[in-house]
């Protein structure tokens, strides 16, 4: 221990302080130290004592609840939030997700009314999901993700009509349609076919972009589907109102099971491993990330996110003059509410802290199903 910080510890632990009686109480037999560290420091360099007592007190500056708000770079908002929506075939659908503690799945004719006191306490954004649940609606193509009459296609329209300022945005993906439940196309021995992958997914995110999609996110992983998207958006003249959210470090793991349940979207054989990232895959999301920005993403996003912070942090590095948002995911959702329920933690103060990180990593958009709750919680 230097001499500096021999004077600093023995004065700050000789201040009577009522916030800190831990420290005062257990060192009382330090006092003939402190005095002669004291009359030391008073002789040889008085401001060595002043500095570090200065130095020392961090207390002071969070003091209050407005100066503690004040430490965080980025407070929670309600403009942050995107909300999930999974939207059914079946018009009068609202049936609850019993794998997501208060989500629903519902059809056409109840999402207005649904989202309708949202709205009024600030719902700000959504991110459509489509829910074919007529097993007749799902083949090899996906093809009905950019059915004309499908959910997602009609969602859109409806909602610019019923609440012209909510920002919403599509998420792009074929698992949700497709009989064997992977994110794109398939060779005959199972494996993506990256080239019409590519080809049928920028085609949807075109159909819900004409649709009125305020942003398309593709959350498929197949490679160049970015730049595939992009170029459809200029040459349909359309890439200036269009807001393109890449999935760009969409990691494979056990943390979606609950959406697969809402979404029907787990894949019939396999796992996604060949196209969504290794959790331990840092440089290759940094190269992923790198990668979609090259090819005209206009915000990347990291999911899951909790369990991936050191990947937003990548991604605010990397796209420092871009948005970055991450997707705090169902199992990280499911996993709050388990251990909630289990008197582990109070559910409110949990859901803070798991976001609070999610934006101190370097996010300034969460898709979170905590959004209802947050809109009660947040005064802003
Ligand atoms: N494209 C969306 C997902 O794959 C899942 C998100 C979740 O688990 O909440
Ligand atoms: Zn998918
Ligand atoms: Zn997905």
């Amino acid at each position: 221990m230097s001499f500096s910080t021999l004077v600093n510890d023995l004065t700050y632990r000789d201040r009577p302080s009522s916030t800190n009686t831990i420290s005062t109480a257990n060192h009382t037999d330090t006092r003939s130290q402190i005095s002669r560290a004291r009359s030391y420091a008073s002789t040889a360099a008085t401001s060595v004592s002043v500095a570090g007592e200065v130095s020392s007190q961090l207390h002071g500056g969070y003091s209050h609840p407005l100066a503690r708000a004040w430490q965080a770079e980025r407070q929670l908002t309600k403009s942050m939030l995107i909300y999930p929506l999974f939207i059914t075939d079946n018009p009068d659908e609202m049936e609850s997700i019993a794998s997501l503690p208060g989500q629903k799945r519902m059809g056409l004719n109840k999402v207005v009314d649904f989202l309708q006191p949202l709205v009024a306490k600030g719902l700000k954004s959504v991110i459509l999901f489509g829910v074919p649940l007529a097993p007749a609606a799902k083949d090899a193509l996906g093809t009905a993700a950019d059915d004309p009459q499908g959910p997602v296609i009609s969602a859109i329209r409806l909602l610019r009509r019923a609440y012209p300022r909510m920002f919403i945005v599509a998420d792009v993906c074929l698992c949700e349609y497709t009989t064997h439940g992977h994110c794109g196309i398939l060779h005959e021995d199972g494996s993506l076919n990256n080239t019409l992958s590519v080809d049928r997914i920028s085609d949807v995110a075109m159909a819900y972009a004409e649709a009125g999609a305020h942003c398309v996110a593709p959350s498929d992983m197949n490679d160049g589907r970015i730049r595939a998207i992009k170029l459809k958006l200029i040459e349909a003249g359309i890439a200036h109102r269009v807001v393109l959210m890449s999935y760009s470090a969409k990691f494979s793991g056990c943390l979606y099971g609950p959406f697969r349940d809402a979404a029907g979207s787990c894949p019939s054989f396999g796992d996604r491993k060949c196209y969504q990232l290794p959790p331990g895959g840092r440089g290759l999301a940094r190269r992923a990330i790198q990668r979609d920005i090259s090819e005209g993403a206009d915000i990347i996003m990291v999911k899951p996110a909790t369990q991936y912070l050191d990947i937003i942090s990548d991604a605010k590095e990397i796209g420092k003059d871009m948005p970055v948002a991450a997707y705090h995911v169902s199992g990280e959702y499911a996993m709050i509410h388990a251990a909630a329920k289990a008197g582990v933690f109070d559910l409110k103060a949990m859901a803070f802290e798991a976001t609070e990180g999610i934006l101190r990593a370097g996010a300034s958009i969460v898709v979170s199903y905590f959004t209802p709750d947050f809109l009660d919680w947040l005064e802003t």
